[in-house]
């Protein structure tokens, strides 16, 4: 059995639907599918989830609006594309209406309730569309599987226990469309994954229902060495690690969420990156360590600039016991959590994930940090990106931190930041934002495009599988 991911660039209207549907028909494997919200349909275009925010703080600021209208829109045309019954329609168009009219424990729940509703009602028109086609399929709602989050309402995990509850699920001969992005608290509140968590739902299902393969289908036709948005054609990844798709997703390769992994890990249940326009392609195989063999110095290179870091410079730092402690310890009184932090004998660097903080608290943190441990020079850098450069290849080799260091240094690109060691598949560096992309750049072609390799080489240099 696979479970099935599709994202909202494969749902965003009627004729996405229509492929999609033909997808899950050329294979009867396919009999788990996860739903995505509909998405961008063109550039410039307002995904449904982004929809329902405005919608969120709308009714939060208490202001008449349109939302409800605008994304039942959405969903109208994708249901008259398949002559789906008025009754669903009309059930999707009454719950948007309904949603401020409910009660929730606070703002945050109310967001979460409201961003749920894009995958909730995709897969309850997906479900529709299948049976219209004449594919039995039945649209289970995440709390009769037993799908539990903990109480982070807009950045929620997963309990354990979703486990046991997903091995109770019964299977007859008909597919099961689960809403991706969301579940709910043990009180019963719905609460939903960060951004692109439908990737999350559906490497839980894979895990607690054992399937034998992930798919994921998005709009590319791979995962490739570099975001195709920053290097003009890159080459793409036939195979790669569980561990290198970990790191890269972290720093910015948004084709596959980084939590998504860890289910996937656990279970041992191999993923396929594939693309719904082109389903025939082979696509990005993930897949255990033990599996793959790579030669390969290098995977992929990726940034992201959701970064911001403090730098402290103190003598004899190394020296005093308990100085980072003093540090963790500001950070837990404000409930931040650090990213990475790199130290010298006199100099701390904490990198955060911007995201998290507001102007106040860095404000606040900041000053704490200053009184209690003194240093003699402290920054906030709000400049702050981070590069990965992930490769299994690179444990094996020597000299690699010299390929991506010469080319950055030959177009004077300045480096804060080098973190090696802690792992032993990437190497990290911090640059400006601004000299990001061009730093992939220059990294990836001193990889990729020196002339001694050519694609071919590049590819073959994955070995198979050996289990
Ligand atoms: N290394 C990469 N390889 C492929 N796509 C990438 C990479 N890095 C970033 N992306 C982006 O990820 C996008 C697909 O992810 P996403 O928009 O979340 O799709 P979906 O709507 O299917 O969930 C691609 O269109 C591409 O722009
Ligand atoms: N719809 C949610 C969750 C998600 O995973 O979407 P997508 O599969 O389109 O990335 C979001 O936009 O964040």
């Amino acid at each position: 059995m696979k479970v099935v991911k599709f994202g909202g660039s494969s749902l965003a209207d009627a004729a996405q639907f229509k492929k999609v549907i033909q997808i899950i028909q050329a294979d009867p494997k396919r009999q788990v599918v996860v739903t995505s919200a509909p998405g961008k349909r063109f550039d410039g275009d307002i995904k449904v989830t982004d929809l329902l925010i405005k919608y969120a703080n709308a009714t939060l600021a208490g202001k008449k609006n349109t939302y409800a209208a605008d994304i039942f829109a959405r969903y109208q045309e994708i249901g008259t594309g398949f002559d789906v019954d008025q009754a669903v329609l009309s059930d999707i168009q009454a719950k948007l209406v309904a949603l401020p009219n409910k009660t929730y424990p606070n703002s945050d729940y109310l967001m979460a309730a409201f961003k749920a509703h894009g995958e909730r009602l995709n897969a309850e028109l997906f479900a529709a569309c299948l049976n219209k086609l004449g594919t039995k399929a039945r649209f289970i709602d995440p709390s009769e599987a037993g799908i539990l989050l903990s109480d982070n309402p807009n950045g929620a995990s997963i309990l354990e226990e979703t486990y046991a509850n997903l091995a109770k699920l019964k299977f007859a001969d008909e597919k099961l469309v689960f809403p991706g992005f969301f579940g709910f608290t043990k009180h019963s509140d719905i609460v939903t994954f960060a951004r692109g968590g439908s990737d999350i739902t559906g490497s839980i299902l894979a895990r607690g229902l054992h399937a034998s393969l992930y798919e994921n289908f998005t709009d590319v036709n791979a995962i490739y060495a570099a975001n195709p948005k920053i290097v003009k054609n890159p080459i793409p990844i036939s195979k790669m690690t569980f561990r290198e798709m970990r790191e890269l997703s972290y720093a910015g390769f948004s084709v596959f969420n980084d939590e998504a992994i860890i289910p996937a890990i656990q279970g041992q249940v191999p993923i396929n990156v594939k693309n719904t326009n082109s389903p025939e392609l082979p696509g990005t195989l993930i897949v255990p360590e033990k599996a793959l063999s790579i030669k390969r110095p290098v995977t992929g290179i990726t940034g992201s600039n959701r970064f911001a870091a403090l730098y402290l410079h103190r003598y004899l730092l190394n020296k005093e016991v308990g100085f980072t402690l003093k540090i963790l310890q500001i950070l837990y009184k404000y409930g931040v959590s650090y990213e990475h932090m790199p130290s010298g004998i006199d100099d701390l660097t904490i990198i955060f994930d911007r995201n998290q903080l507001d102007d106040d608290t860095i404000h606040k943190m900041c000053h704490d940090i200053q009184i209690t441990v003194n240093p003699d020079d402290m920054e906030w850098i709000d400049d702050y990106a981070i590069i990965m450069v992930v490769g299994e290849g690179m444990r094996a080799r020597i000299g690699t931190i010299e390929n991506i260091i010469r080319p950055l240094a030959d177009h004077d690109i300045a480096v804060h930041m080098i973190n090696q060691g802690a792992s032993r598949i990437s190497i990290m560096l911090g640059t400006r934002e601004s000299d990001a992309d061009n730093a992939i750049r220059y990294i990836y072609d001193n990889f990729f495009k020196t002339g001694k390799s050519t694609v071919a080489q590049l590819q073959a240099s994955v070995d198979s599988p050996i289990s």
